[in-house]
């Protein structure tokens, strides 16, 4: 995701432009202008007056799901946006996003194309920018093998030696919290995808490389980067004229030895009796059977570095944001921790069915501060109409989860319990579970509470993987420290900003904050010789 946040902003950003791709995007207008003026076929959806030929593009803000919220109360719904020609159609509640993308989901489960990011940077193996179609089928069964559900419990054993390592991380040097969860949410991906052991550092060489692949994507990725994605018959230049082409082609072969490299890794790992369950282990078992070649497989496995680490990193960072505005909820959770766990262990994940507040923080989590607002864009395949309002082929189409995850549960609690609607901006994981302390499972939300993963086939292919790194992860921070604002000279906490927060890029995360993470133990050392145990 990788791209998540990255390619729609992009796409859209003022902030990219220059005078060359200025005026790309006008001829590209022009061009665009006449090919829907010939094809429109019904009124679009409403949506806000922009400027003659560039559209909207210039009203967009920086964090530009804010300013859609803002849209929607003016224009509802759906309403639809130009960008220079392009037509745009956002989305806003539960009904037009269930609608639309999963009971319409052969229409609207394509991606926009990205000529320089995926085709020619990632030779067109990227399953985030895939379009629809055959290759996209193969390359999500593959994933879909070895990060189902059941599939995701053969990570449970390495992602608790990442939580334990992460409370020792916390509880030795708190100040650093950030590095410590980018670090965890890195090698538990890591752990995942190839089955390797525990990364020491954030800085590891060979996550920097990773790192440095996804944002080369991203960046790639952004409108106005490469002339070729506005005109795409730059493609098929020769490199001799288009030295951009050659760049990214070149980094294509050398990113795809890197990543052979360690699928062949896991290959010889598994020959020789000494691997251990992961993605490229089940890739490698059944890639005949889903037709994937080694390097459909290779790039497969190495996209999802880019997919899980930062975005449960960030999942993380608004967990203890959450911690330290919301003590009530901290304590809570810790007391169920403490029932069940007690304290001369570790929790486990054979204590998830026993800790429904711990899972119900977690969805709170995804719910309250998604780290993907806006998802990935995706593309229609056919022209469609939806309550009388055509929606043309080629349109790209934007689920605005800011709004509509809190408009499922506004409508759904309303419905409901009319007294809890006004506080969905309030973190309270209560409203995950009945007064029996069941899970409460809302509909069209694929059995999450809540829409963060995205909607449809499309759906996001680690959920699962994340769902349990998230909860065991917090289970652990429960179970071990405290978290607390800042202290001013004067005594009174400094509490962080609520609703500050930073496009990385990657996803969307609380700006920087401080807060105090202390043990819960005054016997640090016992607690410590705890967490070793585990790691032995
Ligand atoms: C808290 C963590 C995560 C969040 C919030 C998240 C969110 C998302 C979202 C919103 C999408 C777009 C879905 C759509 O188009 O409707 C997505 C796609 C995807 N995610 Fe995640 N994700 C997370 C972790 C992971 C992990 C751990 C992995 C892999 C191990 C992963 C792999 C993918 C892949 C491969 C896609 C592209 C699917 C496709 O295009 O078919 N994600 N994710």
């Amino acid at each position: 995701m990788d791209l998540l946040v990255s390619i729609l902003p992009a796409l859209l950003s003022p902030h990219s432009s220059s005078i060359s791709s200025l005026l790309v995007l006008l001829t590209a207008y022009l061009f665009t202008k006449l090919l829907f003026t010939k094809s429109a076929k019904g009124p679009l959806p409403p949506g806000p007056r922009g400027l003659p030929l560039l559209g909207n593009i210039f009203q967009i803000s920086k964090f530009q799901w804010l300013k859609y919220t803002e849209w929607q109360k003016e224009f509802g719904s759906i309403f639809s946006l130009n960008f220079a020609g392009k037509s745009v159609i956002v989305l806003n509640t539960r009904e037009v996003a269930t609608e639309l993308l999963d009971r319409r989901s052969t229409t609207y489960s394509s991606r926009p194309r990205f000529i320089m990011a995926g085709e020619i940077l990632a030779g067109g193996v990227v399953i985030g920018f895939s379009p629809y179609g055959e290759l996209w089928r193969k390359l999500r069964k593959g994933g879909h093998d070895g990060l189902n559900i059941r599939a995701a419990e053969n990570y449970y054993a390495s992602q608790e030696v990442e939580a334990a390592m992460l409370v020792a991380g916390l509880m030795k040097d708190p100040d650093n919290w950030d590095d410590h969860l980018k670090r965890t949410a890195a090698s538990a991906v890591l752990s995942a995808v190839y089955g390797w052991s525990p990364i020491e550092s954030k800085e590891d060489p060979l996550v920097t490389r990773i790192n440095e692949i996804m944002h080369r994507l991203t960046r790639a990725a952004l409108p106005g980067a490469y002339m070729v994605d506005t005109f795409p018959m730059m493609k098929h230049l020769p490199t001799w004229m288009a030295p951009w082409k050659k760049w990214g082609m070149e980094w294509y072969k050398k990113d795809t030895e890197m990543f052979r490299g360690f699928y062949d890794g896991v290959a010889k790992a598994l020959r020789e009796g000494d691997a251990k369950p992961s993605l490229a282990s089940s890739l490698i078992e059944r890639q005949e059977q889903h037709r994937l070649s080694n390097v459909e497989a290779a790039w497969l496995a190495g996209n999802m570095f880019g997919a899980g680490s930062e975005t449960t990193a960030g999942s993380l960072a608004v967990f203890l944001l959450a911690m330290t505005l919301y003590p009530d909820v901290m304590r809570k959770a810790q007391q169920e921790i403490d029932l069940v766990v007690g304290s001369g262990r570790l929790p486990t994940f054979e204590d998830s069915p026993n800790l429904p507040y711990v899972w119900a923080t977690v969805k709170e989590v995804l719910r309250w501060r998604p780290v993907a607002p806006l998802g990935l864009p995706r593309c229609t395949t056919e022209d469609d109409w939806y309550k009388g309002y055509f929606i043309p082929k080629g349109t790209i189409v934007i689920a605005n989860m800011w709004f509509v995850y809190n408009y499922i549960l506004r409508i759904l609690l309303q419905s409901k319990d009319p007294d809890i609607y006004p506080d969905y901006e309030e973190f309270r994981p209560e409203r995950f579970l009945d007064g029996e302390e069941n899970n409460v499972i809302y509909q069209n939300t694929h059995g999450q509470g809540h829409v963060a993963y995205g909607f449809g086939r499309r759906i996001c292919l680690g959920m699962h993987v994340a769902n349990n790194a998230l909860f065991i992860d917090i289970a652990s921070m429960l179970w071990a420290v405290n978290i607390e604002p800042e202290r001013g000279t004067d005594g009174k906490p400094i509490l962080p900003s609520r609703t500050d927060c930073v496009d990385e890029g990657l996803v969307v995360r609380p700006v920087p904050f401080k807060c105090r993470i202390s043990p819960r133990s005054p016997d640090m050392a016992n607690v410590l010789q705890i967490v070793k145990d585990k790691l032995t």
